[in-house]
């Protein structure tokens, strides 16, 4: 049902702050989009998507049960996705169904997640990063057309992280020309997949493959589950969602057991290896890792999913901290707007600054990525370790620290905080998951620890290394860089910390071998430095990238923009500098007085930044559809809105609740 939300006057406050912008808004917010064209087509793609009210709920859905939340996502999703099959991959070109555009205007329709998300997140780009062309050329199109729904069922009750440890077998009979999928044991059940409790009727599922007798590792197969027409689950499949969780509420995360279920030959995956009529094993990819491309691809689209989520906490906490007035500074004063106050300041600056580093570092990434499967189809894999090296520690780096910075937001707030309604509790819970799924934070940086660890050895012996770890030729073998206080001393400072790091993990694993160690114990013994190490190179590719990309961005830009920007990046250096002290002490030549003026300095950057601030989270562009929050629209109606919103309380409904004549009123009067 659609509801119809009174139009109001923009509150004085935000008013007042909105004249005191001395930058161009739709200049920044075309650097952001990555070009004007670009702006120019997401809002076509917006106005198509969102003109029509369709998304807009007469009862929050938190208001609603489980089950009603379920049914009304599913009947957002459809309307949804048939926008997008009709009108809107027609602005984005089909190929570009992943469109970050897209992705991002579903928002206006779902709080928390859209049941379909998964189909289009991860089945349908495992369609086409795993198939042959002719399997393709099957499910692609119905996939596009929605004519099948698909989910991505990898994790097992028992195993997420350790891939190789999947139970689900996937045996191959040569009489019938089919795959048998079993699942021996409950923890070889599938669990997770988003999409698959209630909504899919297709998977795509991780198995053991055997054939004549021998185990070739996990392969990805596509299988149907349910029935197009009844929606039953097939004969042989077990099914259901997983229960109640911190949030991902409406995405029916599901499981899934297999009973001996039998599927066609052509159902495995065959781009990489495949399995002949006879049942011999061929295998083709020159990379092992190729099966694992979907969650490289994913990997590396969060990153600017995470500056995205970024932005919508920030643009809510910064305008509510101009409206929310708190505290007389001197007596009989008016108590000043909360957002004058550098502590709030010291909040919520940085979370501005990472959204632009996330969202200019992850073009570079997709960039990047792009290129390197290129070269990956022309059957070049060079660069693939590198890629994921880099895709895993900026997936677990971006994650991180969105989250703890969506957490500050909501300290921001206080107390409104906390309230639903101003949606920073489901931003948070969607970004807490982000942490974990497609990679748990401590293992993708020991994935990219392996990476530097080797790096840093051809580098000690004289070779070259890679673009992303060249700054190793330079200091792996320097004791403590000299510190500089510009900004290409402080990326240089983050490049010694790096090195210096992994530098003091080979030599830890080299002691303990030394002392008598195998490889695998010593490793495991450094794991705690290997993760910082590789936290810390993950900085300096953070730091680099975002200054490289903010000045080549900005070249042309107006001069109080690139002030305006430059004041950013500076503003991401130096916070990171601070919070970074220990290492600095460490590995550069930085003295306390260096330190001192430097948190003097980012101090009265915070002040220099304070007139634009509501500027700033304006040229993310968020329209008020696309927020949700009662703290953090356009207008800074925060306290009416929030009134509006308690109305909707289902305890409201009535004056007095039942339970008061069941149990209260027999308490009050002894009668229990
Ligand atoms: C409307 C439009 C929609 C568009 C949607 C667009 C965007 C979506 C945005 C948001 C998404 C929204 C919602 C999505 C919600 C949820 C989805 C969640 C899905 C999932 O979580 S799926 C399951 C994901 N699971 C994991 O990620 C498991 C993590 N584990 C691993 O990756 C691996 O097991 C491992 C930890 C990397 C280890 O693998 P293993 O096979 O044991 O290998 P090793 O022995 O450790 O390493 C050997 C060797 O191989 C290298 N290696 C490993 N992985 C790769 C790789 N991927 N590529 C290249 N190389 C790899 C490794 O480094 C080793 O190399 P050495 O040289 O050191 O030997
Ligand atoms: C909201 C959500 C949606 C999801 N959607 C999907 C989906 O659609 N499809 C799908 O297949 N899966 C999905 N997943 C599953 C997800 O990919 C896994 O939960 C994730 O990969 C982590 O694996 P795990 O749960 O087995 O954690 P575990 O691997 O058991 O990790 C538990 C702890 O052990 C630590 N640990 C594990 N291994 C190591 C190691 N080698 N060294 C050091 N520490 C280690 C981790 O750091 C972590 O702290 C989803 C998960 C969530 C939360």
């Amino acid at each position: 049902m659609k509801a119809n939300r009174p139009k109001r006057d923009v509150h004085p406050d935000l008013a007042r702050e909105r004249l005191k912008c001395n930058f161009n808004i739709e200049e920044v917010t075309n650097i952001i989009d990555g070009g004007k064209d670009k702006t120019l087509e997401r809002k076509k793609i917006e106005d198509i998507a969102l003109n029509n009210g369709a998304c807009l709920d007469e009862i929050p859905d938190e208001c609603l049960s489980i089950k009603e939340r379920y049914e009304n996502a599913i009947r957002k999703s459809c309307i949804y996705s048939n926008i997008v099959r009709n009108e809107m991959l027609e602005i984005t070109g089909m190929e570009n169904f992943e469109s970050p555009v897209l992705r991002r205007t579903a928002d206006a329709f779902f709080k928390d997640i859209s049941p379909f998300m998964l189909h289009l997140g991860m089945f349908v780009p495992t369609l086409i990063g795993q198939s042959t062309p002719e399997q393709m050329a099957e499910w692609l199109p119905k996939a596009l057309d929605m004519k099948i729904i698909g989910a991505y069922a990898q994790t097992e009750l028992g195993h997420g992280t350790f891939i190789r440890g999947l139970e689900t077998t996937a045996t191959y009979d040569p009489d019938k020309e089919e795959f048998v999928l079993h699942s021996p044991t409950i923890t070889s059940y599938k669990w997770w997949a988003g999409g698959l409790g209630k909504t899919a009727n297709h998977c795509v599922v991780m198995a053991q493959l055997y054939t004549q007798g021998e185990c070739h590792g996990t392969h990805l197969f596509i299988v149907q589950i349910r029935d197009l027409d009844t929606h039953m689950p097939l004969p042989g499949i077990k099914v259901g969602e997983i229960g109640p969780r911190m949030g991902f509420s409406s995405a029916d995360n599901g499981f899934l057991g297999f009973n001996s279920f039998r599927i066609p030959r052509q159902n495995m995956l065959m781009k990489h290896a495949k399995v002949e009529k006879d049942g011999c094993y061929v295998k083709s990819a020159k990379h092992g890792k190729l099966t694992y491309g979907t969650m490289v691809f994913i990997r590396v689209t969060l990153v600017s999913e995470m500056s995205f989520n970024l932005s919508k906490a920030a643009t809510i906490a910064i305008r509510y901290s101009a409206v929310r007035r708190q505290t007389e500074l001197r007596p009989n004063e008016p108590e000043p707007q909360i957002l004058d106050y550098p502590t709030q300041q010291h909040k919520l600056f940085i979370c501005i600054a990472t959204a632009h580093a996330f969202q200019l570092t992850s073009k570079w990434l997709w960039d990047t990525f792009q290129a390197v499967m290129a070269d990956v189809r022309k059957g070049n894999v060079d660069a693939l370790p590198e890629l994921h090296a880099l895709s895993s520690c900026l997936k677990a780096v971006s994650t991180s620290d969105a989250l703890s910075h969506i957490e500050q937001c909501r300290f921001a707030c206080g107390g409104h905080g906390y309230m639903l309604s101003s949606n920073l509790p489901f931003i948070y819970s969607f970004v807490a998951a982000t942490r974990t799924y497609e990679g748990d934070y401590t293992v993708l940086l020991l994935q990219t620890a392996r990476f530097l660890v080797k790096a840093w050895e051809q580098a000690e012996s004289g070779n070259n290394v890679t673009p992303t770890v060249a700054y190793l030729n330079r200091t792996a073998n320097t004791k403590r860089v000299v510190w500089d206080n510009t900004h290409e001393g402080i990326i240089q400072s983050f490049q010694a910390i790096a090195a210096g790091k992994i530098g003091q993990c080979v030599r830890s694993i080299r002691d303990r071998i030394k002392s008598g160690m195998d490889y695998e114990d010593a490793w495991l013994m450094t794991t705690v430095q290997l993760v910082a190490a590789a936290e810390a190179h993950c900085r300096a590719v953070l730091v680099n990238t975002y200054w490289n990309e903010m000045i080549r961005l900005t070249k042309s830009s107006s001069a109080n923009v690139k002030t305006v920007m430059h004041q950013l990046a500076v503003l991401y250096l130096m916070y990171w500098a601070l919070e970074k002290t220990g290492d600095l002490l460490k590995y550069s030549s930085v003295s306390k007085q260096d330190l001192d003026d430097l948190q003097r300095r980012y101090e009265e950057l915070l002040a220099a930044l304070r007139p634009n601030a509501v500027s700033l989270v304006d040229a993310f562009d968020l329209r008020d559809e696309i927020l949700h929050s009662s703290l953090g629209s356009y207008d800074g109606c925060v306290y009416e809105r929030l009134m509006e919103e308690a109305q909707k309380s289902p305890l409201n409904a009535e004056p007095v609740n039942p339970s008061f004549h069941k149990y209260i009123k027999p308490l009050m009067q002894g009668k229990l």
